[in-house]
């Protein structure tokens, strides 16, 4: 069992309490940090709330909601210890888990459905990160953008 805080915006506030069940009944604990209804919000706040509470240790994953995935998980990954990764397939969540150990999935409630989304995040729990050759390059997304600028 794990911790996992859930964010959205007002065009993801219906995606993510539905997907609060799922999450649950695949043994987490969720942790809402809203928004708590469909009025319009600015993503970055919801985005920045997640991300404070991957950073302060209070959740271990996260998933965010808006209306592309998009903005919401900028913003989030503006804090190095987020990972969040904007998918709107199977396949785009199996491998975020193998090669980026993405520690938090983000959705757009305006671009997939109900069943798309359960299924990126039952198999974004399901999969573990895969390492070797991926490690190094995961442990170089934890560090400002550096080298090659003169390329
Ligand atoms: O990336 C941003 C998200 O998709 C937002 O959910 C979206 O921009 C909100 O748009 P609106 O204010 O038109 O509902």
């Amino acid at each position: 069992m794990v911790t996992v805080v859930m964010a959205a915006d007002h065009a993801g506030f219906e995606m993510k309490e539905a997907l609060k069940t799922d999450v649950e009944a695949l043994g987490h604990r969720v942790l809402d940090v809203g928004t708590d209804s469909a009025d319009s919000v600015d993503y970055p706040d919801f985005g920045w709330r997640l991300a404070a509470a991957i950073r302060d240790g209070r959740a271990e994953r996260g998933i965010l909601v808006c209306g592309t995935g998009i903005g919401i998980s900028m913003a989030a990954n503006r804090e190095p210890k987020v990972r969040a990764a904007a998918v709107s397939d199977a396949t785009s969540a199996r491998l975020t888990r193998l090669h980026n150990d993405a520690n938090v999935l983000a959705l757009g409630a305006r671009v997939i459905g109900i069943e798309t989304a359960r299924d990126c995040v039952r198999i974004f729990f399901e999969t573990e990160f895969e390492g070797g050759r991926h490690q190094r390059r995961v442990d170089k997304l934890g560090l400002a953008a550096q080298g090659d600028e003169d390329r």
